[in-house]
């Protein structure tokens, strides 16, 4: 198993109802699963759980086997190198040019002051530029990022996470910004990368279609539960009202 989630619990201030509500949950390398809940269910709780960006309040997480819930310091920047995040505005520096956005992956979660002062290697720029060429993007590269479509600042997102060499992939939202054939663009690209680079994706999606189009598995979360948890062609009518009761 490349993660698993044992009683993992979530709650932000006390007498407060749990964000995540004792999840179990296993997922194997190179799965691709959508999740699926109303605005609140703790979707985000979830994959910020997973990075570590929040502390779990209760229950354990591992990854490859071993244990992560508590990992601090180097340790934890280097298990956080391992799992990249894409997000829902993209979370890019507008007014920098495309390449130096995606060499921010070079430090994970990245600070702007780091990035403006660093130099970066030549082989890193090629490595930035490979990424670039993967997403579509190798003829934008010395563009302000603040002149791209949505589509294309995703795509730049997307490089910037490559460029981690992740194991893991999650996103939070990263197509509900996007109308509707651009949102299906940017899922064939992270479908494709799935496929060719076996990076495990869990992508929080704000339709069922998408989620039924691109994933392979669906967890449906209600009020921090998990009530669903299965392949897309299992997913009926009843399943998608209980996830959106
Ligand atoms: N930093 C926080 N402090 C306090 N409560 C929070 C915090 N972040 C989230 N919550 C609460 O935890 C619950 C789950 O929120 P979460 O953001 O995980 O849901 P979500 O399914 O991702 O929703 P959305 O799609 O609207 O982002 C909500 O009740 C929310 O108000």
């Amino acid at each position: 198993m490349q993660l698993k989630l044992e009683n993992l619990s979530k709650q932000y201030n006390k007498g407060e109802a749990y964000a995540l509500d004792k999840v179990n949950l296993d997922i194997k390398e190179g799965e691709f699963i959508s999740v699926l809940g109303l605005s609140g269910s703790g979707k985000s709780t979830l994959i910020r759980c997973i990075n570590r960006l929040i502390d779990p309040t209760d229950g354990n997480i591992y990854f490859e086997e071993k244990e992560i819930t508590k990992l601090k310091g180097e340790d934890l920047r280097l298990y956080r190198r391992k799992i990249a995040m894409i997000f829902q505005q993209y979370n890019l520096i507008p007014r920098m040019d495309v390449i130096t956005n995606v060499l921010a992956g070079r430090f994970g979660y990245f600070s702007a002051n780091k990035i403006i002062f660093k130099k970066f290697k030549s082989n890193e720029i090629m490595e930035a530029e490979a990424a670039l060429e993967k997403v579509g993007l190798i003829n934008f590269t010395n563009r302000q990022v603040k002149t791209l479509s949505g589509g294309q600042q995703q795509r730049v997102g997307i490089a910037r996470a490559l460029l981690q060499q992740p194991k893991m992939l999650l996103g939070d939202e990263p197509v509900s910004s996007l109308d509707p054939v651009t949102a299906e663009e940017v899922m064939k690209l992270l479908w494709d990368i799935n496929k060719n680079q076996g990076i495990t994706m869990v992508m929080n999606l704000h339709t069922v279609e998408l989620a039924r189009a691109y994933s392979k598995r669906i967890i449906g979360i209600n009020k921090g539960k998990i009530v669903f948890d299965g392949s897309p062609k299992d997913l009926y009518e009843i399943d998608i009202k209980e996830i959106y009761r």
